[in-house]
This record gives C-alpha cells, sequence and structure tokens, in this order.
C-alpha cells in the first residue's frame, strides 16, 4: 500500500539568513533538499511578520524547478491564492482554522493551479482537517504553536498523524516545527512523509548529512509499514 508514498524533506528558511534567501535556498538544494517550505504570516493570525508574495516570485525567478510550498500563517487565505499563483507557488498549504468555507478556498487554490495543503494548530482536533481530505493534496500537523522557528517539537501531535495515516495510507501527510534529527523517528513511526525541518537543518555543520538522515529515516519507516 505505501508503494507510491515518498520521503520528502522540504527546509523551511524561516531561520536563515533572509538577506541571502536565494542563496542559503539554493544550497539548501544542492544538499538535497527535495522542496522548499515557504512561510509567509500575516502577523495577525499568528504574532510574526515574514515575507509575501513579491519575494516568493523574486526567489521563484532565480529558482525555476523546484516544487514551493507557501505555508499561509493568514487570517484571509483566499486573498492570496491568485498573487502566490501568479509568483509560481506549487501548493498552498492555509491553516483551516480561520476559514469560513474551506471548500470555496481549496476550489480556488485548484482553479489557480496549485495543490491544496491543509494545516492545523496543535489545539485543534485533527476530525477539524478529517473532513477535507477528499478535495486536499496534502495535510500539514504543526509540531510547534505556528509562528516562530526554532521551538520545542510537540510529541503529543503524533496521535493525529498516526491517526491519519492508518486512515489514509497514501495521504500526504507533512510535519513541521521542531523537527530534526532528534525527533525524526518519531515523526516517521507515526506515519508522517513530508519532512519540514528549518532550525536543525540550517543550523547543521553538514547541511547534507542532516538531510540524507531525515530522509532515510522517513524511507526506512515507509518501506517497513
Ligand atoms: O511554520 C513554521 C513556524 O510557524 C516553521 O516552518 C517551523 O517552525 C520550522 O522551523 P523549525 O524547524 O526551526 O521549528
Ligand atoms: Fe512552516
Amino acid at each position: 500500500m505505501s508503494r507510491n508514498l515518498k520521503a520528502m524533506i522540504g527546509p523551511s528558511i524561516l531561520n536563515s539568513d533572509l538577506s541571502r534567501l536565494y542563496e542559503e535556498s539554493q544550497k539548501l538544494l544542492d544538499n538535497g533538499a527535495d522542496y522548499l517550505h515557504l512561510d509567509v504570516m500575516d502577523g495577525h493570525f499568528v504574532p510574526n511578520l515574514t515575507l509575501g508574495h513579491p519575494v516568493v516570485k523574486c526567489l521563484r525567478n532565480k529558482i525555476k524547478d523546484v516544487f514551493f510550498e507557501t505555508h499561509m500563517m493568514v487570517s484571509k487565505p483566499e486573498q492570496w491564492i491568485v498573487p502566490m499563483a501568479d509568483a509560481g507557488v506549487n501548493q498552498y498549504t492555509f491553516h483551516i482554522e480561520p476559514v469560513d468555507n474551506v471548500e470555496e478556498v481549496c476550489r480556488k487554490i485548484k482553479e489557480n493551479g496549485m495543490k491544496v495543503g491543509l494545516a492545523i494548530k496543535p489545539g485543534t482536533p485533527v476530525a477539524e482537517v478529517d473532513k477535507y481530505i477528499s478535495i486536499s493534496d496534502m495535510v500539514l500537523i504543526m509540531t510547534v504553536e505556528p509562528g516562530f522557528g526554532g521551538q520545542k517539537f510537540m510529541q503529543d501531535q503524533m496521535t493525529k498523524v498516526k491517526y491519519l495515516r492508518d486512515q489514509y495510507p497514501l495521504l500526504n501527510i507533512e510535519v513541521d516545527g521542531g523537527v530534526g534529527p532528534s525527533t525524526i523517528s518519531c515523526c516517521a513511526e507515526a506515519g508522517a512523509n513530508m519532512i519540514v525541518s528549518g532550525t536543525a537543518v540550517i543550523g547543521a555543520a553538514d547541511q547534507a548529512a542532516t538531510i540524507r538522515t531525515l530522509r532515510d529515516t522517513v524511507q526506512q519507516a515507509i518501506n517497513k509499514r
């Protein structure tokens, strides 16, 4: 069943030197990253600001053939669908918590040629996202409170990952927050296959080895399942 599921590592550039966004991103890709996870914050849904579609578009102009996921930590995800599609985003992952009509947002994302990711915060029950699985391409289970990089991994969120993996053997399940070599095993065993890692990868002495360790651990768990 798990034969088509693939381990993928998408580093978060949140805690990198953002004045060198292109260089930092290219370095991660040269070191084996499968995709880039771009954290977009609006200072409202979360108490922090990062980058928006103009920056994503500039990055896309320099990096052509790489899968860009934007993690939209914003109060009005519907507002940024068209600009992000225009910026060359491949997957638009948004939090369902502030959204009244999740189906409608999913429909607009697809209409604009992007894949749909649905994200939930640590306090949101998995049942809230379970009802939308059929219209999504991926579910993101946050393993920290969204807003800042470098926080401590919340292991209790693994029950959500395990629940989803048991129900949906081929669903892309992503984890994000505090994930690195010391926390990857429980993510892999619970069933996550798309791994966001910020601080642990950016700050690693050997980025390529760290990315390889994360991917190998996840792929081994997939192969065993
Ligand atoms: O969405 C995020 C924070 O809201 C980031 O993607 C996440 O925190 C990654 O950074 P780290 O691995 O350092 O926790
Ligand atoms: Fe993120």
